[in-house]
């Protein structure tokens, strides 16, 4: 399902936090929004969830307004996994999940609805914790849960929060190939706040670039990660450079520690 966003403004109270975002996340791709800590990146994935409710321009979500949708009609068709998730209640991870299939069962889920946890859980290999408590599991394990429970519901747009936050090295690429799998093998838009830009590089489609809650550039991994985009939206100096066609980006220094150096 295509995601465009067109002139979204939103504000805490009087404060404006997003000025007037158009973007758009294609089916079948992986779109990465980065930009510094504060940039809004958090209460546009909200807005777009309809959690927050725009001050201004509008979310459409295949070609639908979001404002005349019905809430349930939205959980079915977005899985959203937020930065910070505490369960007010007790369960098991295998419940957790199960719960991702809500929105497409009335009172009791069906053996395909098992089936469809069951199948997940494998694909995220969470087998061996499905029975025990989600709360007593390490941060990444619980990162992955959520994940696996936004691809039960089998949404038709992903919005993962930094969702690679709180796993290792060899579990942030398996996750990121899981939802590559799922963008191009099932039509799936996938929208992903990450900070590693290499990360982002790496699988991205589309990257969204913000700063100040205004989005400075959207586009291809190489388009987007510029020395100059990295300087004015990061304040850091980074080299650029490209292996297995894809941009890497290594940051040399922050320019405040290097206008101190020439000083
Ligand atoms: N519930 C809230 N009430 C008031 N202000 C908020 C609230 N949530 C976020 N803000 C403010 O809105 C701005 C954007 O926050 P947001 O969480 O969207 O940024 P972000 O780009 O996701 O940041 P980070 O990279 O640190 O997660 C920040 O200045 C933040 O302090």
């Amino acid at each position: 399902m295509r995601i465009d966003i067109e002139n979204l403004s939103f504000s805490y109270g009087g404060r404006a936090v997003l000025n007037g975002i158009d973007m758009v996340a294609q089916p079948g791709e992986i779109t990465c929004v980065v930009g510094p800590n504060g940039s809004g990146k958090s209460t546009l994935v909200k807005c777009i969830e309809t959690l927050l409710i725009p001050s201004g321009g509008r979310v459409l979500l295949g070609g639908e307004d979001a404002r005349s949708m019905q809430r349930v009609a939205i959980a079915r068709r977005i899985g959203y996994v937020p930065q910070r998730f505490d369960l007010a209640f007790s369960t098991s991870v295998f419940d957790l999940v199960l719960m991702g299939r809500r929105p497409h069962v009335s009172w009791k889920s069906s053996a395909r609805d098992m089936d469809i946890v069951i199948d997940t859980l494998v694909e995220m290999e969470l087998e061996s914790v499905a029975m025990r408590p989600f709360q007593l599991l390490s941060g990444g394990q619980q990162q992955r849960v959520m994940v696996a429970r936004a691809l039960a519901q089998q949404p038709e747009c992903l919005l993962l929060d930094e969702p690679t936050s709180a796993l290792d090295i060899a579990h942030q690429l398996a996750l990121m190939d899981t939802v590559s799998e799922y963008a191009k093998n099932k039509g799936l838009s996938v929208l992903m706040v990450v900070h590693d830009l290499n990360l982002a590089a790496r699988y991205a489609d589309s990257i969204v670039m913000m700063k100040d809650g205004r989005v400075v550039v959207q586009g291809e991994p190489e388009g987007v990660l510029t020395r100059e985009n990295l300087s004015g939206v990061f304040g850091v100096q980074a080299l650029v450079g490209k292996q297995k066609g894809r941009a890497t980006v290594i940051p040399v220094a922050t320019e405040r520690v290097e206008a101190a150096r020439m000083t």
